[in-house]
């Protein structure tokens, strides 16, 4: 894999023929996108397509076979499993990825939490809380360092419908601060909400013209 080379002018991100498989099962076979900063892209894509590999190599906890992945800046990854303890507090997870994050202050998962319509208390245990606000804490960690590239996968799940439309709008308000967004979606309603949206089928990612109220999966 090639991470140094400098991304072309416009592009925040770029992949280059991209493939993994697990096994003799191909998974991705030539995978190739382009991202412009300041954008909000959604992939969509039947289950098994594919599509939490491709962001778990993007942020490197898998290792594609061969392609090339160019990055400029930090990245910030919200997986579909929580990386949350339940035995540990709302306030210990936040020191503890402050800690791993290096920040001066908490402020931003604080801000972002509250944006959530997160009520619970930071002495709160996680296994006391319910999925939708276990995930809202899932996602304000994975960016609480203010990254430059956010790789959401599903990052709405068990989200009250106030608080998805909550987090759409979060979500352009960073690619209005320049920040650019990758969302793993299943919806057809997230569609509209997009800048430009892509299908991973047959181990390939493309360009999605499907009409607007179709299936997005
Ligand atoms: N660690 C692994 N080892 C072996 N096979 C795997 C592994 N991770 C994923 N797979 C397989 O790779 C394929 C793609 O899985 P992946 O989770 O990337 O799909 P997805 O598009 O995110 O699916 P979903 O929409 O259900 O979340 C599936 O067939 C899955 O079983």
């Amino acid at each position: 894999m090639n991470f140094s080379t400098p991304v072309p002018a416009g592009a925040i991100l770029r992949l280059h023929d991209v493939h993994k498989a697990y096994g003799r099962r191909p998974v991705l076979r030539g995978v190739s996108l382009d991202v412009p900063q300041g954008c909000l892209l959604g992939i969509v894509g039947a289950n098994g397509a594919g599509k939490s590999t491709l962001l778990r190599i993007l942020v490197g906890q898998a290792a594609a076979d061969s392609g090339t992945i160019q990055c400029r800046g930090r990245i910030g990854y919200c997986p579909q499993d929580t990386v949350l303890h339940p035995a540990l507090t709302v306030q210990e997870h936040v020191r503890f990825f402050q800690a791993a994050y290096r920040l001066n202050d908490c402020r931003r998962v604080w801000e972002l939490l509250e944006q959530l319509r997160f009520n619970e208390s930071p002495r709160s245990r996680l296994h006391t809380l319910s999925g939708g606000t276990r995930q809202k804490l899932n996602l304000a960690v994975a960016l609480m360092h203010d990254p430059e590239v956010l790789l959401l996968d599903e990052p709405y799940q068990g989200f009250d419908w106030e608080t998805y439309l909550c987090f759409w709008e979060i979500a352009r308000g960073w690619c209005e601060r320049g920040r650019t967004v990758v969302v793993v979606s299943h919806l057809a309603h997230d569609r509209e909400r997009l800048d430009v949206l892509h299908r991973l089928q047959d181990g390939v990612l493309a360009l999605d013209h499907s009409a607007v109220t179709g299936s997005a999966a």
